[in-house]
């Protein structure tokens, strides 16, 4: 039901490539990418960076708060997201969200405009140049997916090239601490993402579940090294719903999880309106950061006390 896609064929057959990823994400809106170009020491570097940043004691990790940053960057602590809006259960995780990176003196960053913020680091040797070196990586990869997208949608291949060179995309390490077994508990409520393609890494360890459309739960299978990828609710609204976003969550873990995700959304002011082919338009055009800043909203709550 979820397939797996091999990224190799998108250079030996790029037609077979992107009418298997246009199947997925019209279907499922999910797929297994394998024989990926993201090196796999860089991914288990990330692993190992974020067990010792999610290690820190908390008045190390405050100061970093997501909780005070306007631009989506830093520390979520445990209990201050509901992935799912319906529930008043809170997830039990932790993440730190790493942001398109600009340097302070950048005239974007100075004239506060949305998403163009600095990003905030631990004091961790190696932390931030591993982190960035996997945004970079993954952005990349993020782009060359949009080629074969653009491609099903029969548009020119380099389509979507434009809207991703400076996105507002977060690389977002995640830890979920085993369950205790208490009524209710879950590690990331249901919820469908919100940008254009979510890039995921796991570790293994189950607890992902997605729910198509018409269908019941059922567990995301892991296949070692490969990313889980999925369309997000952008996605869906720019393809004018030719492209489904599926709602997907995490079942609290028998032991400690980790996972990377990589969020990509467009640039800030990308006008993210029915792609060209796709009929009459079914929503109103929207900005970007428009988009994504409505979402973020309905997603946080204050730091518990
Ligand atoms: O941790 C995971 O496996 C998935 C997390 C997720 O779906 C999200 O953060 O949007
Ligand atoms: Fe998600």
């Amino acid at each position: 039901m979820i397939p797996v896609l091999s990224y190799a064929q998108l250079t030996s057959d790029p037609k077979a490539f992107s009418e298997a990823l246009g199947t997925a994400c019209r279907e499922t809106g999910f797929f297994l990418l394998a024989d990926h170009p993201v090196p796999e020491d860089l991914v288990a570097g990330v692993f190992a960076h974020a067990d010792t940043f999610f290690s820190l004691p908390s008045d190390l990790k405050q100061p970093l708060s997501i909780s005070n940053n306007p631009h989506n960057r830093g520390w979520a602590q445990m209990g201050t997201e509901s992935l799912d809006d319906t529930s008043v259960q809170t997830d039990r995780k932790e993440a730190f969200n790493v942001g398109y990176d600009l340097s302070p003196e950048d005239p974007r960053v100075l004239a506060g405009e949305p998403f163009r913020g600095v990003n905030v680091w631990p004091d961790l040797p190696g932390f931030r140049d591993t982190l960035l070196a996997y945004y970079r990586s993954v952005h990349g990869l993020g782009v060359r997916l949009h080629d074969a997208i653009a491609m099903d949608l029969r548009l020119p291949a380099d389509y979507f090239v434009q809207h991703f060179t400076e996105p507002m995309a977060t690389l977002r390490i995640l830890s979920y601490p085993e369950a205790t077994g208490a009524d209710g508990e879950i590690g990331a409520g249901a919820h469908t993402d919100y940008g254009s393609l979510t890039l995921l890494m796991t570790d293994g360890e189950p607890g992902l579940q997605v729910r198509p459309r018409g269908g019941d739960w059922t567990d995301v299978p892991h296949v070692p090294g490969a990313f889980v990828v999925n369309i997000g609710d952008c996605l869906m609204r720019w393809s004018n719903d030719t492209y489904v976003s599926t709602p997907h969550r995490v079942l609290p873990p028998r032991r400690k999880r980790r996972s990377i995700a990589f969020f990509l959304d467009p640039n800030p002011e990308s006008v993210i309106a029915a792609l060209p082919g796709t009929g009459e338009p079914k929503y109103p055009e929207i900005t970007g950061a428009d988009y994504l800043r409505s979402r973020l909203d309905a997603t946080y709550k204050p730091d518990p006390l």
